[in-house]
């Protein structure tokens, strides 16, 4: 008989623990993320009921959120952050969690540590009190960001009560241009199909644009299905994938691993799986992608001008343009190319790993940061942040004029004191270009590394696809 089962039905379906009626279930949740923001009220409200952990070998905690960034950081660097991070820190010691502490390889954004330390695997139901942990799907996981009552709930059960979502798949056909990435390709999905496109929906990326894509820039798709609406995103493994975990110290080894790729290789969706919606994107024509407003989902290709309120008829939808552009500080119509810049952040679950901070580099070699530029690179974890110095990259950066910063969320939330200025305006690498996300009044556009360091040497967003050494 011909397959009919979806990537998703099948992870579902291996983890259905009870059927609890009217499509719902009770699914088996095999790792549980935690940082410190959402992980300490999650941890104390167990403690606090004296209860224990389910299966804390199944947990794993990371300060990101709220620690400093800054060079030679401790916990208290940011006050608060050190008392969240002690916070998570005892409580994870109290509990028997695994916390990959400040320094230790390991510690990093929670979406970024866990697969790169084989934690998180292919075929895993992954949760963690986070809307990126979908993120996670860039290599087969299902993983769901949660609330804090199933965090609670899952720490108490390793399970998760959960409606089974709707399934919505994007075909991407064609193959990406030289200086166009797969953050690129996910603002212009978010900008083509909006961010309510995805809600309810379990979205699957595939086709032959997806395959092509290192595993890192397939997690980068995936962390910003939750800006399409999406409870999650997912990609099929492969053997790249099956590569990618062939060294990661939490994943299997010898047969053992071998065992893992036979059950891996069964999961991908049948010929005859069916979608509730089904999306086909031609990226050969991509051009490299920024937003220009307070959502994701508004985004332009980068030759291209920010949108005028004389060409909306609604009232509403006009006002809220004109609301817009003075926030951003644009004038109607303008061409986003020429904005002078204050800021930019490299950093965040979208694109800090290893093959983003040799993107950006690969444009900042030998070049200097505008005067008028402040430049940060903040890898997504220790373990990114050891890599890319092995490789000199910090050295490129430092010589460049970027500080090279401690792995952690930093300015994508601010949420550890760290900020952008009012009226500053940033190239961010981020996912979230909300009105105050990176500091009140500050002026967000989400792009690629390599866009974000090209505006970081000419002081003004720049196509970077046009700068002709770069794509040498
Ligand atoms: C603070 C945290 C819970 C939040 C999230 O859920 O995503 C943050 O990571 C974000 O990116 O906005
Ligand atoms: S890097 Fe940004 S988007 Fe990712 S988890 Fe941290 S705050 Fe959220």
């Amino acid at each position: 008989m011909m397959g009919t089962k979806s990537l998703f039905d099948k992870l579902w379906d291996a983890h259905i623990v009870r059927d609890l009626g009217d499509g719902w279930a009770l699914l088996h949740i095999d790792r549980h993320l935690l940082h410190d923001l959402s992980g300490p009220p999650a941890l104390a409200s167990i403690a606090n009921r004296g209860m224990q952990l389910h299966h804390p070998d199944l947990v794993f905690a990371t300060p990101d959120h709220a620690v400093s960034s800054r060079p030679g950081r401790i916990s208290t660097t940011f006050p608060l952050g050190g008392k969240l991070h002690g916070d998570l820190s005892r409580l994870s010691a109290e509990m028997g969690v695994r916390m990959f502490d400040l320094g230790q390889p390991g510690q990093g954004i929670v979406h970024v540590m866990g697969p790169e330390l084989g934690i998180v695997l292919p075929g895993l139901t992954v949760i963690c009190g986070d809307s990126h942990t979908c993120t996670n799907g860039g290599i087969g996981a299902l993983a769901f960001g949660v609330g804090s009552s199933e965090s609670t709930h899952a720490l108490a059960t390793q399970t998760l009560r959960m409606q089974k979502p709707r399934q919505l798949r994007i075909r991407c056909t064609g193959r990406l241009g030289r200086g166009v990435t797969a953050k690129d390709l996910a603002l212009h999905i978010i900008g083509k199909y909006g961010t309510a496109a995805g809600v309810g929906c379990v979205v699957e990326f595939c086709g032959p644009a997806v395959e092509a894509m290192a595993v890192e820039e397939r997690l980068t798709l995936c962390n910003l299905a939750v800006e399409l609406g999406a409870r999650t995103g997912i990609i099929a493994p492969d053997d790249r994938t099956f590569a990618y975990f062939r060294d990661k110290p939490y994943a299997p080894t010898g047969e053992l691993f071998n065992q893992a790729v036979d059950y891996w290789q069964t999961l991908f969706s049948d010929d005859h799986a069916v979608f509730d919606r089904e999306e086909q994107v031609d990226v050969s024509d991509l051009r490299p992608t920024i937003t220009w407003g307070t959502s994701p989902e508004q985004a332009i290709t980068v030759d291209g001008c920010v949108p005028s309120p004389c060409d909306i008829e609604d009232e509403a939808e006009r006002n809220a343009l004109v609301a817009t552009l003075e926030y951003m500080g644009l004038e109607a119509g303008q061409p986003i190319v020429g904005t002078p810049i204050d800021w930019v952040f490299i950093g965040s679950c979208a694109n800090s790993r290893i093959t983003d901070l040799r993107a950006a580099a690969e444009v900042v070699r030998g070049k200097k940061v505008s005067a008028s530029v402040t430049a940060w690179v903040v890898p997504g974890s220790e373990n990114t942040k050891r890599a890319a110095e092995a490789e000199g990259l910090d050295r490129i950066f430092q010589a460049a004029g970027f500080v090279w910063r401690e792995p952690g969320c930093s300015i994508c939330v601010a949420a550890n004191g760290e900020q952008i200025p009012a009226r500053e305006r940033s190239v961010s690498t981020s996912n979230r270009n909300f009105v105050g996300r990176q500091g009140p009044g500050a002026r967000t556009h989400l792009a690629s590394p390599a866009m974000a360091a090209a505006a970081a040497i000419a002081g003004v967003i720049v196509d970077v696809s046009a700068v002709s050494e770069v794509m040498s």
